[in-house]
């Protein structure tokens, strides 16, 4: 992966156990809210990504490129394939019960990928200090041992629920996920 120093996990980053409170190894993770466009079943063009813990602290998920999702003629859009990596980043920091969001999203984009293709998508944590995560996914064409098409370095900054009811609507996502305390 090609990253600069901002997805760099500096020395003294801690590369996070699973919480003790966290989904169990192999438990589906859902939707964290029906509209998401990453993961949501209630919108229709989104990516609707499927994924699953196999251990409590990485994800692993899957995305089929559809029409929609175009950016020349059968040919997935670069961005949603970076919008695929940011969810998959997104759900593996999550897992560990703090709210975070990205602040800075790189991408290697090292394969086309047609529309059809179900990519593999597998995001980790390589370490955390502070507020900064340091993470990493890459996506693999049609099995988990696949060839790699597009690699992902991320860092997400770790905020209070209180970002989400001053800039969106806390209450919407709040009636969705029980494991939050929804007060800001
Ligand atoms: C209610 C439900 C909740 C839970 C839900 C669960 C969801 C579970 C599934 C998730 C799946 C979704 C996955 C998609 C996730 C998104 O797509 S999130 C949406 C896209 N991101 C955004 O909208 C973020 C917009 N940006 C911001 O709000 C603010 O810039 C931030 C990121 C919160 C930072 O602002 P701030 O809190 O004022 O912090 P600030 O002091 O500026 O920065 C803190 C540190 O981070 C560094 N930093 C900040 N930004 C950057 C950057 N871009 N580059 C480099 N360094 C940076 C700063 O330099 C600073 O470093 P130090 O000085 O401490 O060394």
């Amino acid at each position: 992966m090609t990253r600069s120093p901002l997805t760099t996990p500096p020395p003294g980053a801690v590369v996070p156990a699973a919480h003790p409170e966290g989904p169990p190894p192999g438990t589906a993770l859902g939707s964290h809210y029906g509209r998401c466009f990453g993961c949501g079943t209630d919108q229709p063009t989104g990516l609707h990504l499927k994924a699953v813990t196999p251990d409590g602290a990485t994800v692993e998920a899957e995305f089929t490129v559809g029409e929609a999702h175009q950016g020349s003629p059968m040919l997935a859009h670069g961005g949603v394939l970076a919008a695929a990596m940011d969810e998959v980043i997104g759900m593996s920091v999550y897992l560990f019960r703090k709210p975070y969001v990205t602040g800075r999203l790189e991408t290697d984009y090292v394969l086309p990928v047609p529309v059809g293709t179900t990519l593999h998508l597998r995001a980790w944590c390589n370490g955390i200090t502070g507020r900064q995560a340091y993470l990493e996914a890459e996506g693999r064409i049609g099995a988990p041992d696949g060839p790699v098409a597009v690699r992902a370095a991320a860092l997400f900054i770790e905020v209070g629920m209180g970002h989400f009811a001053k800039h969106g609507d806390l209450s919407a996502i709040a009636t969705e996920l029980q494991d939050y305390e929804v007060n800001p």
